[in-house]
């Protein structure tokens, strides 16, 4: 593979400064080859998926914005997410909603079955990539007041449970099939409005239908489950059933991995303060990175400073291997397939970043006390050559270098996208 002098120059001169401190960044790139992304499917469509696409978005979450091109069926969504694959550097997953399955048949969400994921399966497997699957307990007529695993009525209740099982064998299928384990992660949107008269009795309900859906033991090899807390949601603002303490005591307890999305705390809580501790006691984390811009707005990932303190934590707490990095933005006032790019790059960027920190000097200054030395080594690190590693990192990859992805994205937007927007005027 030939690389441009001028990155292979900018790479050499930047390998000398990281290694002045000990830091190899041949070696670091070979680290950050293994670590993969779950990039999220709901990005394309703005979470409207193909079985029941004249169903709201529901559940408390919202995509603003109309720009045009989102993907409609399952062969538009492939093929932006191809484009998207082909900007990123490295070889990741795609994470699922049960919503995106792709079938004929009229099925609901309790009927489905590891064959309306087939062509997925396929997909991934000509695409070298890893599934990860979401249960859809939003968007859907037994949804639409708020409550599916915890609802008071015991019908609508097994619904949702006979969903979620059905979702943990769909996952099954994927790790069995792939040969790489699938994530299979349980969000509900359950929760009031106003000040619960009882805030106990929802949770009971919730804790009994988890048992149930997650009574049959799965290879673990094959799927791992997750669940997923949030604080608020619209529509859910005074309570939501599943809080951040009922998923920490339910993971713990069943051996589950607690998913932390990162824009379903207080708006001044951050997840990477949570992870070194949460790490002590459970085998397993997921990660929704998103950014809450004042409140769970699902904004796309830029590189801020939590999104780098995030990094930080899986790399300075020896975290990569216990931890499943899924992301979680829906943005639908900007290209889709630029939102996947931007986000993606962005977590994995973070990841070298943090890789290219002095760590151990770091952390020896601190147990020294010499927090002069821990403040000025990590502010002269602010401005070190990162950029020029990622570039030869995205060059050996075979991904475009710096901002040259964006001119391949708007080529596709006037090539395939722009053509839908027409599709659908045509159609008006
Ligand atoms: C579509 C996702 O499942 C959803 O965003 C969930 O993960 C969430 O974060 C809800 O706020
Ligand atoms: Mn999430």
């Amino acid at each position: 593979m030939s690389i441009q002098p001028s990155i292979e120059k900018g790479y050499a001169a930047a390998k000398e400064l990281y290694a002045a401190h000990g830091i190899d960044t041949d070696q670091v790139l070979k680290r950050l080859a293994d670590v993969k992304i779950s990039m999220h499917c709901w990005q394309g469509d703005d979470v409207r998926g193909f079985l029941f696409q004249d169903q709201e978005l529901s559940g408390g979450i919202q995509a603003t914005g109309n720009y045009p091109g989102a993907a409609r069926t399952p062969a538009e969504l492939r093929s932006d997410l191809e484009k998207a694959y082909s900007l990123i550097p490295g070889k990741h997953k795609l994470n699922l909603h049960a919503i995106y399955a792709d079938t004929n048949e009229k099925v609901d969400l309790d009927q489905l079955e590891p064959k309306h994921f087939a062509s997925w399966v396929e997909w991934a497997k000509a695409n070298g990539l890893g599934l990860d699957f979401n249960p859809t307990c939003f968007s859907h007529p037994k949804s639409e007041d708020g409550f599916t695993l915890s609802h008071p009525d015991p019908a609508i209740r097994q619904f949702w449970i006979d969903h979620c099982k059905a979702s943990r064998k769909i996952g099954a299928y994927f790790g069995e099939q792939l040969g790489q384990t699938c994530v299979t992660n349980v969000w509900v949107p359950d929760g009031y409005k106003d000040v619960p008269a009882d805030r106990m009795a929802p949770r009971q309900r919730l804790k009994a239908a988890l048992d149930e859906v997650f009574a049959e033991p799965l290879n673990p090899a094959h799927n791992l489950d997750a669940v997923e807390s949030k604080l608020f949601g619209i529509g859910s603002e005074a309570y939501v059933v599943g809080s951040h303490e009922f998923y920490m005591g339910y993971g713990l307890q069943n051996n589950k991995l607690i998913c932390l999305d990162a824009g379903h705390f207080h708006p001044t809580e951050t997840i990477s303060n949570k992870l070194s501790s949460l790490a002590l006691f459970a085998d397993g984390i997921l990660l929704h990175v998103s950014r809450p811009m004042r409140w769970d707005s699902d904004h796309v990932v830029t590189m801020d400073d939590e999104l780098l303190d995030i990094a930080r934590e899986l790399v300075r707490g020896d975290l990569l291997g216990k931890t499943h990095i899924g992301l979680d933005f829906f943005d639908a006032s900007i290209n889709r397939v630029a939102a996947w790019v931007i986000g993606t790059r962005n977590t994995i960027k973070a990841v070298l970043r943090a890789m290219l920190e002095p760590i151990e000097a770091l952390k020896a200054a601190e147990l020294e006390g010499d927090y002069t030395t821990r403040l000025a080594l990590t502010e002269e690190f602010k401005s070190y050559p990162f950029g020029a590693v990622w570039d030869y990192y995205c060059a050996t990859q075979g991904v475009p270098v710096r901002e040259a992805w964006l001119a391949e994205v708007k080529r596709y937007e006037a090539d395939v996208l722009s053509a839908r927007g027409q599709e659908a005027l045509s159609k008006a």
